[in-house]
């Protein structure tokens, strides 16, 4: 039976950080949850990006970054690092459910987690840096106007030690520690997947019983590039070392077998539009909603195994991967298929939102920022004909520029 007054609730402030929300979004349905689906997004996410999460979720609904009394807001703008932290307190205002989970965008669930309603506000797992703090990326609340007051004037009297959502709700749930050990959810329901190293005995030991996975720190999983035919991740040399390759997997297989199809729905559905203004280029792009599939031909790259380092070959999957259509052998989506031709397109937006990308070679996909709109109609037919500015808007310099800025 549903249960509309419960909610999973998360949080997104741009497409890239949606890649990973649409995972979640999707894990939790494939577990078959009976709570409510809520997304929280902030102005910056693009209108087809919000069409896109409605797929997947019940109710999406835009907060602002900033947007309370003015006492506190003059107080959180002379801390601007505070602005995130401030979004994600937002979900106290969710008055609409007497009970929600907050998860991270950078978190998925491998079995159904329901359980976790049967919890009281607020509890969550110990951070695997600090284990005397809990970590703000899985929590259970009570959403209450009167609760947000006084984090705000919290936030705007005490700021938080960590510039974070963490540090403050740590600060303000101060009694977490010691108080009452059911508010204590058990690490395998915020798997930090960086504690793998800290302690690898009890992540051999326990790490198959995890429940929900959390990709803490950097890179989050869509940084990553991935081989779909090898099924794993391309190896990056931020990975080098990382012995939990296994999850980064499976979040790029639910990726792949769970998001893309949505994706490419959307595009039928704005197909015959597009169809027409693409006319006159060739062929292998595809406009999918906020997502482009960028296509070309590329020398495999080297690739990681998931199964090295030996220490973790022994390491299995917990049991509900059985469930979970994700490691079907296949990969689905007929837009996966490895293009024969090469093409290199510059993708053609809207507007001038910054986009999001799926850039695809015969080896490997990633998640990338798209490049911003041609400017004019001209600009664009002057890129279809080759002649690109490669000496101003498109030198080396200023792609490195917007590589950085991507990468940031
Ligand atoms: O540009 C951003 C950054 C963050 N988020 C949202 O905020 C969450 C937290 O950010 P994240 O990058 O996941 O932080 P972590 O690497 O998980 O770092 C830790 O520190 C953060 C700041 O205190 C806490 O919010 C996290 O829960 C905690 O795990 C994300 O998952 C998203 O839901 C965005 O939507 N856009
Ligand atoms: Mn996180």
């Amino acid at each position: 039976m549903p249960v509309t007054d419960q909610a999973f609730v998360t949080l997104v402030t741009n497409d890239i950080y949606c890649q990973g929300a649409l995972v979640l979004g999707k894990s939790l349905r494939n577990h078959n949850t009976s709570r409510q689906l809520v997304i929280m997004i902030t102005s910056q996410v693009t209108s087809r990006m919000r069409g896109i999460l409605a797929h997947v979720f019940d109710v999406v609904v835009e907060v602002s970054t900033l947007d309370s009394a003015d006492s506190v807001r003059l107080s959180l703008l002379k801390r601007p690092e505070l602005g995130i932290t401030f979004t994600k307190l937002q979900c106290w205002t969710l008055t609409q459910y007497t009970k929600c989970v907050y998860m991270d965008a950078d978190t998925i669930v491998l079995c159904n987690i329901d359980e976790l309603f049967d919890r009281v506000e607020l509890s969550a797992a110990p951070d695997s840096g600090w284990p005397d703090c809990f970590n703000s990326g899985v929590f259970v609340f009570k959403p209450s106007v009167e609760t947000f007051s006084h984090l705000l004037r919290f936030a705007e009297s005490h700021g938080s030690f960590d510039g974070g959502d963490q540090g403050l709700l740590n600060s303000f749930f101060n009694t977490w520690a010691v108080s009452d050990i059911s508010k204590h959810l058990p690490f395998i329901y915020n798997l930090s997947i960086s504690s793998v190293y800290t302690y690898k005995p009890a992540f051999k030991q326990f790490g198959s019983e995890a429940k929900v996975v959390h990709f803490i720190g950097t890179p989050k999983p869509w940084n990553l590039k991935y081989n779909p035919q090898a099924k794993c991740v391309v190896e990056d040399e931020s990975l080098s070392g990382h012995q939990h390759l296994s999850f980064l997997t499976l979040w790029w297989e639910l990726y792949i077998s769970d998001v893309l199809p949505l994706l490419t729905e959307t595009e039928d559905l704005e197909r015959s539009s597009c169809e027409q203004e693409k006319a006159t280029t060739t062929g292998a792009l595809h406009h999918v909603g906020q997502i482009e599939l960028l296509m070309k031909n590329d020398h495999p790259p080297p690739v990681y195994s998931p199964e090295t380092p030996a220490d973790y070959a022994d390491w299995t999957l917990p049991d509900c991967k059985a469930e979970h259509h994700a490691f079907d052998d296949t990969v689905e989506g007929q837009d996966l298929q490895v293009p024969t031709e090469t093409c290199l397109e510059q993708p053609v937006t809207q507007d001038d939102t910054p986009m999001v990308h799926l850039a695809q070679s015969a080896s490997e996909l990633s998640i990338q920022e798209a490049e911003e709109k041609l400017r004019t109609e001209e600009e664009r037919r002057k890129w279809e004909q080759g002649q690109i500015d490669y000496m101003g808007k498109y030198s080396f310099d200023n792609i490195q520029k917007k590589l950085d800025r991507f990468l940031q």
